[in-house]
């Protein structure tokens, strides 16, 4: 199964969340068999730079996608997780012929001989150069731990009630520290079969994105615009404070995923579909959030198929398409108002440079001090990064206020 779901995220055609979650749904595996598949996907995708780099020359420009995929899974287990050798090459080409997979002989020769290659930067980090250069130049010192802590598992963020905290312990759920409202958390069970989600008292965020949320101050009673709304998980965490949320996205179908999680919540919001490359036509607000859409670079830890796929050119486009969407975002702050920009990528040009180019343009906007965002960061231009470290995500947030 974990084969299949790294076949599907290595082709591009899909998230490895999504192909993960609904493979698991289906096959219904005992919790260690679909812990293990979960941590089998996710350090494959993880490691895939460094062991695509020994597997490669051992290949042909024709081996089939799904050799690929399975000797990723292979080289993993036997390289990184530490699974004896003879034991991955066994199941390895047994699987290889029952399945018809992958030419069992192949995978007989690869896995015996695939070794780790020297250690580089490049291959510690799984990462690519240029990404390297990213991390060093946002985070300093830290930038190492930083580099290291992508690698190893992602935690499970909830923010809880007291009763949601209750509820997950009774079952057998392990509730930890955690910054601000969120919680860490080791589940007993699927969390959308727990009693704290179905009632409501559960919701999956990271820390650092409900800090986009603090980031607003105090919002109870207040309207709040939060654009590029998305599934709306920045509305619900408003909405349970009191705002007055009117969400806007380009797509639709998003809405009807938001409005169901929110009755979930005991929430509501308004909901807008609207492109925001184009002039919004609402009353100004006091409070506009822009969680504008990015490239995702600062949440590789839960998304490590991101960095097989990010190329600076990309960077370059999403940061066109953010820079066209704030001066309309800006457009809908009211006089003395404020705008919180924040993206959940560490890339300069999707932070700093986007807010860098705005303010320049805008003498009416102004940077305005951050509250306490509970959350270790870093200054980055007129805004911070938050560090990506221990789970948490790595976002790029900047608070500006409408002068006149
Ligand atoms: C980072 S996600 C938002 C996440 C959301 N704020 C949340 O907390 O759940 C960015 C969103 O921007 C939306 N988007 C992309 N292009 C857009 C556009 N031109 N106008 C409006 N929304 C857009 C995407 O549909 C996506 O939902």
């Amino acid at each position: 199964m974990a084969v299949k779901v790294l076949l599907r995220v290595l082709a591009g055609e899909s998230y490895a969340a999504s192909a993960l979650d609904s493979a698991l749904q289906a096959a219904k595996l005992p919790g260690r068999d679909s812990g293990l598949a979960t941590h089998i996907v996710y350090g494959a995708l993880r490691y895939a730079p460094t062991l695509q780099a020994v597997l490669t020359p051992m290949l042909t420009e024709d081996t089939h996608p799904k050799v690929r995929a399975l000797l990723l899974a292979g080289a993993f287990e036997k390289l990184i997780l530490g699974t004896p050798a003879h034991a991955v090459v066994s199941e390895y080409v047994n699987l290889a012929r029952d399945a018809r997979f992958a030419p069992p002989a192949l995978v007989n020769a690869v896995l015996r001989r695939v070794a780790l290659p020297p250690e580089t930067e490049e291959t510690r980090t799984a990462l690519p150069a240029w990404m390297i250069r990213v991390y060093r130049a946002a985070y300093g010192e830290d930038a190492e731990p930083v580099m290291a802590d992508l690698l190893t598992p992602q935690p499970l963020w909830l923010s809880l009630s007291e009763a949601g905290e209750r509820l997950l312990e009774e079952e057998g759920s392990e509730v930890f520290s955690g910054p601000n409202s969120v919680r860490r958390v080791a589940l007993a069970r699927p969390l959308r079969e727990s009693a704290a989600y179905m009632q409501g008292e559960a919701q999956p965020i990271n820390p650092a994105s409900l800090a986009c949320v603090d980031a607003l101050g105090d919002v109870d009673g207040v309207r709040v615009l939060d654009l590029a709304g998305g599934m709306g998980i920045k509305a619900a965490m408003l909405a349970a404070r009191g705002a007055n949320v009117t969400s806007v996205d380009v797509m639709p179908h998003k809405h009807d995923a938001a409005r169901t999680n929110l009755a979930r919540l005991g929430l509501s919001a308004d909901f807008i579909t609207h492109d925001l490359t184009t002039p919004l036509d609402l009353p100004p607000a006091a409070l506009v959030l822009l969680d504008a859409p990015c490239t995702g670079s600062g949440t590789l830890r839960s998304h490590p198929e991101i960095k097989l796929r990010l190329t600076p050119q990309a960077v370059a486009q999403m940061a066109a398409l953010q820079a066209r969407m704030l001066p309309h975002a800006a457009a809908a702050v009211a006089p003395g108002g404020v705008l919180v920009y924040s993206v959940c990528s560490v890339m300069p040009q999707e932070g700093q440079d986007v807010i860098g180019a705005f303010l320049a343009a805008h003498p009416d906007f102004a940077p305005d001090p951050l509250p306490d965002l509970q959350l270790p960061t870093v200054s980055a231009g007129a805004g911070v990064l938050t560090v990506p470290e221990h789970g948490i995500d790595g976002f790029f947030i900047a608070r500006m206020r409408r002068l006149s």
